[in-house]
């Protein structure tokens, strides 16, 4: 098949933090902060992807997370088989991730806030266990350093997740309640690609779009891989030292009735080099019914979508992850294409 190189004049726009300053200070008026939630809202309707740079994460901070993933990914695969998911554990450590029921070019490990035990048991009758970190032995502050990775993470996004909302005319703090840094079902990943021998016949990840909210991906800084797919053409999304890579997820495009696409993105397999990259996915708890928002909704762009309970979406996700259990749950099979249809909802059950 081959995934050749796109040649694009067009390029993911770079948007500078610094105006959140304002923001925390609750200056959401200021010139400043008015420009950042235009950007951010333009970036969102036309890439769904930008950089940002200035967000005030610390360079040692960064530095420390890529040398603990390499010292962890560079360990025997029978030591990293030592934290390995399970069936019913989805954190921790695989080498065989599947992506819209293709094998990956890669390894990860996977890990989220220490959650208190109490979150693990739900009412409404649905297995939804949130997973327990597997800490790996021996990799000096490991742990230390990407719990701290992690908590910094969920602010950076509750951040722009405020911003993006402002961009839709939504009070960002009517959100707030679905998102709790120790019990809500964000987690970070540690990715690890290989050097592929056949790289033209693999990919580190296939073309998928991210399910839930937001993510905020660090890369390294060794190779060129990203592509995110705009007008039907892949782009590539270099490394820039020092930026973040945001994308939206599902659930924003549905929050926003559609007006932001989660945009579908992939990853080359590199024949010369491996790579290393961290996304955190910030998602909500997972009892939030993510609908269409009113502010999206008007005459000229009636409502897209029904409700999707977020819990049982990441459950499809996760199913579909682990074991070919047919097609993955998607969005679109939630689309409202007449009126007749609302009543419908799909039985993410299958097996
Ligand atoms: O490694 C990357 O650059 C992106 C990975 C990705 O898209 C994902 O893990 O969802
Ligand atoms: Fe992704």
């Amino acid at each position: 098949m081959g995934h050749s190189q796109p040649s694009s004049e067009i390029s993911v726009p770079i948007i500078n933090l610094s105006g959140i300053q304002d923001l925390k200070t609750s200056k959401s008026s200021s010139a400043l902060v008015q420009k950042l939630i235009k950007n951010i809202g333009n970036a969102c309707i036309q890439w769904g992807f930008f950089y940002v740079t200035e967000h005030g994460i610390d360079p040692k901070l960064i530095n420390d997370v890529l040398k603990v993933s390499n010292e962890f990914f560079k360990q025997p695969k029978i030591y990293k088989k030592t934290v390995q998911r399970q069936p019913n554990n989805y954190r921790g450590y695989t080498d065989s991730e599947l992506t819209k029921q293709k094998v990956d070019w890669k390894e990860a490990y996977d890990f989220g806030a220490e959650y208190p035990a109490e979150v693990n048991t739900l009412e409404n009758g649905i297995d939804l266990d949130a997973g327990t970190n597997q800490w790996p032995s021996d990799i000096p502050h490991f742990k230390e350093t990407l719990l701290q990775y992690f908590s910094e993470m969920h602010s950076l996004s509750s951040v722009l997740m405020d911003l993006i909302f402002m961009s839709l005319n939504v009070d960002p703090r009517t959100m707030k309640h679905h998102f709790n840094e120790a019990t809500d079902t964000s987690f970070c990943r540690l990715n690890y690609y290989p050097v592929c021998a056949d790289a033209n016949r693999n990919l580190g990840v296939g073309p998928h779009a991210d399910a839930g909210v937001l993510t905020v991906l660090l890369q390294d800084n060794n190779v060129t891989s990203l592509q995110v797919q705009k007008d039907g053409n892949f782009h590539d999304v270099p490394p820039i030292p020092g930026t973040f890579v945001i994308n939206i997820g599902d659930m924003m495009q549905v929050w926003s009735n559609g007006i932001f696409q989660a945009p579908v993105h992939r990853v080359l397999a590199n024949s010369e080099s491996e790579r290393l990259s961290v996304p955190f996915f910030f998602n909500p708890s997972y009892e939030t019914n993510v609908e269409p928002l009113n502010q999206s909704v008007s005459n000229e762009h009636p409502r897209r979508y029904r409700s999707i309970n977020w819990g049982i979406f990441r459950r499809g996700r996760i199913l579909g992850d682990y074991a070919d259990h047919g097609e993955e749950i998607q969005i679109y099979q939630f689309e409202i294409r007449n009126d007749n249809d609302t009543e419908m909802t799909p039985n993410v059950d299958q097996n």
